[in-house]
C-alpha cells in the first residue's frame, strides 16, 4: 500500500456499503424532519445489515448524531484550527459532538487541495472518517494520492438530474476503481450523482464501488424508508 496508515477507527463496521445519504440544505429535512429521515434509515439499517451514513446539514449534526446509533458525518470541514475563529466548521469539534467524519471537497463545496492534504491527516489523528469527494478522473488521481478512508467520484453535471452515473457514465466508476486498485491506494471508492434507483445501486457495486452516495433521490422521496430500502438492499 502506498499510503500505509491505519483506517479511521470510528462508528462504521465492517457491513455492506456504505450508502451514504447527503441530505443536502433540502427543505424537506428541516428541523424535525431530519430525525424523521433518520429513523427510516436506522431502521432500514437493521433490516438490510447495510452500513448507512447520514450527512446532515452542519447545524443539525450535532442533534443528530445524539439521537441515532448510525453513523453522521459532516458536510464539509474548515481547516481553522481550535481557537477564535468564527463560523467555521472543524474536525475537533464535530468529533466531540458525536460526528464519525466528514465529506469534503463537495462540488457544491469544493475546497482546494493544500487544504485537502491539511485535513485528511488531522482527521485521521482524530479517528474521524475522510470522504473525499472529486469531479473527475483527474482530481481523484490527486485526491487518492493523499489517501483519505474513501474517494467519492461524482460528475457534477448528473447531480440531481435522476440520470446516474451508472448508467451514463459506468467507465468513470471502472476507470476510478482501476487507478485505486492500481495505485494500490488506501481509499476505497464510493460513487454518486443521480443515483435513483436500486439498478444504479446495482451496477455501480458491480463495477467495484464499495459505497454510494445519494440525496435528492431520498430526500424528496414520498416515501423516505421505501427509496432507502430499495437503494440498501443492492448492496
Ligand atoms: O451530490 C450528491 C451527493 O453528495 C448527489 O446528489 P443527487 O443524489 O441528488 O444526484
Amino acid at each position: 500500500m502506498k499510503n500505509s496508515n491505519k483506517p479511521a477507527q470510528t462508528k462504521m463496521s465492517n457491513r455492506k456499503g456504505p450508502l451514504i445519504i447527503n441530505f443536502k440544505n433540502y427543505l424537506e429535512i428541516s428541523g424535525d424532519k431530519a430525525l424523521s429521515l433518520t429513523k427510516e434509515a436506522e431502521r432500514v439499517s437493521e433490516q438490510t445489515d447495510i452500513e448507512i451514513v447520514l450527512s446532515p446539514p452542519q447545524v443539525l449534526l450535532a442533534w443528530l448524531a445524539k439521537n441515532t446509533k448510525l453513523s453522521v458525518i459532516a458536510q464539509h470541514l474548515d481547516v481553522q484550527q481550535p481557537g477564535p475563529s468564527t463560523g467555521f466548521s472543524i474536525p475537533e469539534i464535530v468529533k466531540d459532538v458525536g460526528g464519525a467524519g466528514s465529506l469534503i471537497n463537495h462540488s457544491e463545496h469544493p475546497i482546494n487541495l493544500n487544504i485537502i492534504r491539511d485535513l485528511i491527516p488531522r482527521l485521521r489523528s482524530l479517528g474521524l472518517l475522510s470522504i473525499v469527494c472529486a469531479k473527475n478522473l483527474a482530481e481523484l488521481r490527486d485526491i487518492s494520492s493523499i489517501g483519505p478512508d474513501f474517494v467519492a467520484i461524482e460528475p457534477p453535471e448528473l447531480i440531481g438530474t435522476k440520470k446516474s452515473i451508472s448508467t451514463e457514465k459506468p467507465s468513470l466508476i471502472t476507470d476510478s476503481f482501476q487507478h485505486l486498485k492500481l495505485e494500490a491506494s488506501r481509499s476505497q471508492l464510493i460513487c454518486g450523482a443521480g443515483i435513483n434507483s436500486s439498478e444504479d445501486v446495482r451496477i455501480a457495486v458491480q463495477l467495484g464501488s464499495k459505497g454510494i452516495l445519494a440525496a435528492s433521490s431520498v430526500v424528496k422521496s414520498k416515501n423516505w424508508y421505501e427509496k432507502i430500502y430499495e437503494l440498501a438492499s443492492q448492496f
